[in-house]
């Protein structure tokens, strides 16, 4: 294994070919990242319509027949939890790469089911990026989507260290930090990170749905902060969580707990002998639990760009004017987000942009007409 992998500068493991297995959102991010260092992705999807996509934005080139004539340096298995076991049996077999990973949510079962099946696990590093959308397909995908955040890697004891070497590569070149612990730990780490508050966001947004328009027309930013994650796809949250039972059980039942305190205490306070202190004991725990996060003191390196509001009329055209509007001033819009309170007949488009370009954006939009509220 050691003499098999290539080296690049610096005597770091080299990784120049990769096969990405499963170009949905997170496949076709990873291969996005990979290309702009110029890695040869090749790509594969056993939906033609998802892979044509991939493809088209850049993020590959098919894998024909199913095998290359060169092994590749890795194999990354981007498919739902429950699929990676299979596929990385069948890639290893038809001899696809000389290492291989997965990004899979949960690591514990799918390890032990990859071990059952006979994968060779010197060349396997189970791996889970820890950035994502709410959203699926190559459609949402981004090349930035790992920029500043970790990476597990949960090697078994019986992975070569050239191998662990590769993946922390892959990690790397799409920009996240990578971190090797063991994958029943990972597993009880991301129930608290990542798997509970999912399911706590949507239980949140569950209660949306029994609110009426009068209510709905009211929301502001913070519901939209706490139920993002709620967009997911049920079908494959149901997978992770329910391959991750007895670690995200645990931290639901004292999230579930903490509420029904708080619940108590609101319906006592009126009480003779209520209190809100249990309450008030929660919140303080929460803010105290907030700011344990890490990455909120800057540690995260996305690019940081600056952000125009612009008040726009609800019609149709309107978002093709103000696009047109920018790039006639020369100005690349990087990421825009629309928010558009129901029932109201204006909106807001926030337009990311470098913070170089924003001065000439103002000012050609203020020239044309349009509502800009720089600084907001
Ligand atoms: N969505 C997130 O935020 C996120 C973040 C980190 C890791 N993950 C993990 O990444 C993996 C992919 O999730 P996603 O969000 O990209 O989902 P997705 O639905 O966008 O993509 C999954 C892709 O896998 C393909 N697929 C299905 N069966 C396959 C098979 N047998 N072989 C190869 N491909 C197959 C599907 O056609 C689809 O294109 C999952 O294991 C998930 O747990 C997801
Ligand atoms: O940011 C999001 O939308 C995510 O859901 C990302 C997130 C997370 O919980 O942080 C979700 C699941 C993944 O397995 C890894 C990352």
């Amino acid at each position: 294994m050691g003499e098999t992998v290539s080296t690049d500068h610096g005597g770091q493991p080299g990784v120049e070919r990769v096969v990405v297995l499963g170009a949905g959102l997170i496949g076709t991010s990873i291969a996005l990242a990979l290309r702009s260092h110029e890695v040869d992705v090749v790509l594969s999807d056993p939906d033609p319509a998802t892979l044509r996509m991939a493809v088209d934005l850049g993020a590959g080139r098919p894998l024909q027949d199913g095998a290359l004539p060169v092994p590749a340096d890795v194999a990354v298995v981007a498919a739902p939890p429950g699929a990676v076991p299979e596929v990385l049996r069948q890639a290893q077999d038809r001899g696809l790469a000389q290492v291989y990973t997965d990004a899979a949510s949960v690591k514990a079962g799918i390890v032990a089911d990859a071990e059952r099946l006979g994968c060779d696990m010197a060349t396997y590093v189970p791996g889970h990026p820890m950035g994502g959308r709410e959203k699926n397909g190559p459609g949402a995908a981004r090349s930035d989507l790992f920029l500043g955040r970790s990476w597990a890697l949960c090697p078994t004891g019986k992975a070569d260290p050239s191998a662990i070497a590769a993946v922390s590569r892959i990690a790397r070149l799409c920009g996240a930090d990578p971190r090797v612990l063991d994958a029943s730990l990972h597993d009880r780490a991301v129930a608290l990170v990542s798997h509970a508050p999912h399911m706590a966001a949507s239980a949140v947004a569950a209660q949306l749905t029994g609110g009426d328009e009068s209510a709905l027309a009211l929301a502001g930013q913070g519901v939209r902060d706490v139920t993002r994650v709620a967009g997911g796809d049920p079908g494959m949250w149901t997978t992770i969580l329910s391959h991750n039972a007895a670690p995200v059980a645990r931290v639901l039942r004292a999230i579930a707990e903490d509420l029904a305190v708080t619940a108590r205490s609101l319906e006592e306070a009126q009480d003779p002998d209520g209190s809100l202190e249990p309450l008030r004991e929660v919140l303080e725990r929460g803010r105290t639990g907030q700011g344990h996060l890490p990455g909120k003191h800057g540690a995260v390196q996305r690019p940081s760009y600056a952000v125009l509001p612009v008040v726009v009329s609800d019609e149709p055209g309107v978002l093709g004017h103000l696009f047109a509007a920018a790039g006639e001033a020369g100005v690349n819009i990087e990421d825009v987000r629309i928010e558009h309170t129901p029932g109201l007949p204006m909106g807001t488009v926030s337009l990311s942009v470098l913070p170089e370009a924003e001065d000439t954006l103002v000012h050609a939009l203020s020239e044309a007409g349009w509502s800009v509220h720089p600084g907001r």
